[in-house]
């Protein structure tokens, strides 16, 4: 049973004003979020990745459909067994939201004072979540004195105080810079990996999704678009809005001005060679054009690795008689993709 499954969920925001219209933020929804997932939510500003959220830790209610999370139905429950159902989700925010009026300590042990944890119990479980996010030097600092990745470190040993299945991040590295950005990246890697903590993660960043996600999720205009492995969707973008992420990190097509100057500059024709497959070797791919007295030259493209996986998105301008570059087309075809750039 995933830990998350959201059934045909659709929410609309009534119309701001009397001439507006309603506003869908999300449109027929499914998806299965799985124990042990860390699942990133990827979409443009307004795709309605936020409110996805807000419905999973039901601070929306959904307008139609089914969300469950961790087997409870959450549509429709009472408020007190809505608070329950909070409780085993923690989250955390791009702007960090921190208790400015206390410190890394007070800030940590606060989600346990709310539920009402005995003194000596939250004090060592703090204890234990600053040395996990590795703060427990800081904890009488308050936390405007902080940096950036130890607030958002705060905010991560709150969001687990509680013990929590679930951890929803909400850009929570957008305001970071990159190296920060990694630090933050790793330690949620950690929740993930060591404490068994499944985390969504939503993101208008394909280089956070690269970094730690094992599946993701492209949102736009309410609805997913495209779903899948992190490697697959990012090795082979399927709906337009995931090319344009996925081209953000992964040099794949030249645009329509860097083919034309390659052109200028190379003859003969041009593809594209998409290698995925870790058993096929490129050089076995070069060989059917040697082989045909095809003189080629890589002019376009990138190696990338995701999660130890390798995939190339390969342009190579080829130079040699029509028949032999089919012929050498045909027998690539049979190994890997190979798409001529008209
Ligand atoms: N409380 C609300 N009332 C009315 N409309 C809303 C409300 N919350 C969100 N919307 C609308 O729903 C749509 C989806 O918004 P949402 O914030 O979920 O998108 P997002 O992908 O998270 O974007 P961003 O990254 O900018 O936060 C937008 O058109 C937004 O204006």
């Amino acid at each position: 049973m995933p830990l998350v499954e959201l059934r045909d969920v659709t929410k609309v925001f009534p119309a701001a004003s009397r001439h507006g219209s309603p506003v869908r933020a999300i449109d027929g929804v499914d998806l299965d979020v799985e124990a042990g997932d860390v699942y990133g939510i990827v979409g443009y500003s307004g795709a309605g990745k936020s409110t996805l959220i807000r419905l999973v830790n039901a601070l929306e209610t959904a307008t139609s459909g089914s969300i469950r999370v961790d087997g409870t139905e959450i549509t429709g429950l009472s408020e007190r067994r809505l608070q329950h159902v909070r409780r085993g989700i923690g989250m955390i925010f791009q702007q960090f939201n921190l208790l400015r009026s206390r410190t890394v300590y007070g800030n940590v042990i606060y989600p346990l004072q709310v539920a009402g944890v005995g003194k000596d119990e939250a004090h060592a479980r703090v204890a234990e979540l600053l040395q996990f996010v590795g703060l427990a030097e800081k904890a009488h600092t308050y936390t405007d004195q902080l940096s950036g990745g130890q607030k958002q470190r705060v905010g991560i040993a709150r969001a687990l105080a509680t013990s929590p299945k679930l951890l929803l991040a909400d850009e929570s590295t957008s305001a970071l810079d990159p190296e920060t950005t990694q630090e933050v990246l790793a330690l949620l890697r950690r929740v993930n990996e060591e404490l068994g903590i499944t985390i969504m993660v939503i993101t208008h960043e394909m280089e956070v999704v690269k970094s730690i996600a094992d599946k993701v999720a492209v949102m736009e205009g309410g609805r997913i678009v495209e779903r899948g492995a992190v490697f697959d969707v990012f090795s082979d973008p399927q709906a337009q809005v995931t090319r344009r992420f996925v081209s953000t990190i992964v040099d794949d097509l030249p645009d329509d001005e860097a083919l034309a100057r390659l052109r200028a500059r190379h003859p003969g024709r041009f593809v594209r060679l998409a290698f995925r497959d870790p058993a096929v070797r490129q050089a076995d791919v070069y060989a059917e054009l040697v082989r045909r007295g095809v003189v080629f030259e890589l002019v376009h493209g990138g190696i990338e690795d995701i999660g130890g996986r390798t995939f190339g998105n390969l342009t190579l301008a080829l130079d040699g008689a029509d028949a032999d570059v089919d012929d050498a087309l045909t027998a690539i075809r049979s190994r890997i993709d190979a798409r001529e750039l008209a």
